[in-house]
């Protein structure tokens, strides 16, 4: 499995190699990708140099040959440690020649408004998908507080009567079904390991069976071992855990990383991150792009379609490159939680009550 730096994801690689122009191509290219490359002189700056340059360990890749730096970096909830010639990291690599930087991501800043965009005036017959947290819904400080913003249920009604319409979320698949409220639509939780149809026919992705009891014992050990740290809040899904830190101090958030990660490397879960949460799911190759596609090959047959994808999050951008292989169209709503992130998408709309009056006025141009 290549070791790649994504932008998207990592904001930072400190290094500390002594490998000669491996390492000096390693740089280049990186600054080439907008991700700082910096070198350190010793373990115990590690979490120093990423606050100089002002980048969060979470977002930030440690790349080191000392295996005496691998404990402290995963107690600082750094997001990847990559031993170089050494086990006992996240992964191991020979040299910096071994790890590939993705690159063509742009911040989302730099995004043409969906609005106004011509190429999403002439749509005939898409398909839409929307995130909900962030693009249906605003960021709360409580999960459980979250509801569509006003007129978003309206606008999704609007459209599902002219084109196929689904919600893919993060959120347990009764949660988002509960919180949006509209039948008729096909809706998918926990990242798409849970589906219902417009039917209301129900599926789930067999091979993470497996994975529910050990979500729900590792939901029970990290209540117990985070259940202290003021903020952090545990959310157990059948097919995720999240742990929330939105409303932890800034210097226990490490704490919180590091016991999820350590979670997942001991009952072999995979972790993934999102807006001020860190995920564990089942290891297995599925996500939003897999649920995209899935939900796209039991539509009845007919002419080509255009997909657009609507998100937010990092675990949207997996849905950004489906719909970006597809010829269809990912619409990233911006935020700052993550600085000004690199994205897969190509459009931007600026908030989710941006994203109702898109999706009203998209499916008042496709009414005719
Ligand atoms: O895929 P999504 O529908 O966007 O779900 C992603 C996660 O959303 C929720 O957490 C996020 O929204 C909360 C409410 O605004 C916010 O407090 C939190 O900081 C965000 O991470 C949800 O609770 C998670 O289960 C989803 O995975």
């Amino acid at each position: 499995m290549p070791i790649t730096i994504d932008p998207r994801r990592h904001d930072a690689v400190l290094l500390r190699i002594d490998a000669g122009d491996g390492t000096a191509a390693l740089t280049e290219r990186l600054q080439q990708a907008g991700v700082h490359a910096q070198p350190v002189a010793s373990g115990a700056e590690l979490v120093s140099a990423a606050a100089r340059l002002g980048v969060r360990p979470g977002r930030c890749v440690v790349l080191t040959d000392a295996e005496s730096d691998v404990i402290p970096a995963r107690s600082a909830g750094f997001a990847l440690v990559i031993g170089v010639g050494h086990d006992g990291g996240d992964a191991t690599v020979a040299g910096p020649d071994q790890i590939a930087v993705r690159t063509g991501d742009r911040p989302m800043s730099a995004l043409p408004d969906a609005m106004t965009a011509p190429e999403l005036r002439e749509l005939t017959r898409p398909v839409a998908f929307f995130d909900f947290d962030g693009t249906l819904s605003e960021i709360v400080d409580d999960p459980e507080a979250a509801r569509p913003v006003a007129g978003a249920v309206d606008a999704l009604a609007a459209l599902a009567a002219q084109c196929p319409v689904a919600v893919l979320s993060g959120r347990d698949l009764a949660d988002v079904r509960a919180r949006v409220g509209l039948a008729g639509i096909w809706y998918a939780g926990s990242h798409g390991f849970e589906l219902t149809g417009p039917d209301g026919a129900h599926h789930q992705n067999d091979a993470a069976a497996d994975a529910v009891p050990v979500l729900a014992g590792a939901a029970a050990s990290l209540r117990e071992q985070l259940g202290s740290v003021p903020g952090v809040v545990v959310e157990h899904k059948r097919f995720a855990v999240a742990v929330h830190y939105r409303n932890a101090a800034r210097d226990r958030v490490g704490e919180a990383l590091a016991a999820v990660r350590d979670a997942g490397r001991r009952l072999e879960l995979r972790v993934t991150t999102g807006r001020e949460v860190i995920e564990l799911r089942p290891e297995i190759d599925w996500d939003k792009g897999r649920t995209l596609h899935w939900i796209l090959d039991r539509l009845p047959e007919g002419d080509p379609v255009m997909p657009l994808y609507l998100g937010d999050d990092i675990t949207d951008e997996d849905a950004f490159d489906a719909v970006a292989d597809l010829s269809g169209a990912g619409i990233v709503v911006r935020h700052t939680d993550d600085g000004d992130r690199a994205t897969a998408a190509r459009f931007a709309l600026d908030s989710p009550v941006q994203v109702a009056e898109f999706t009203a006025r998209l499916a008042g141009r496709l009414r005719g």
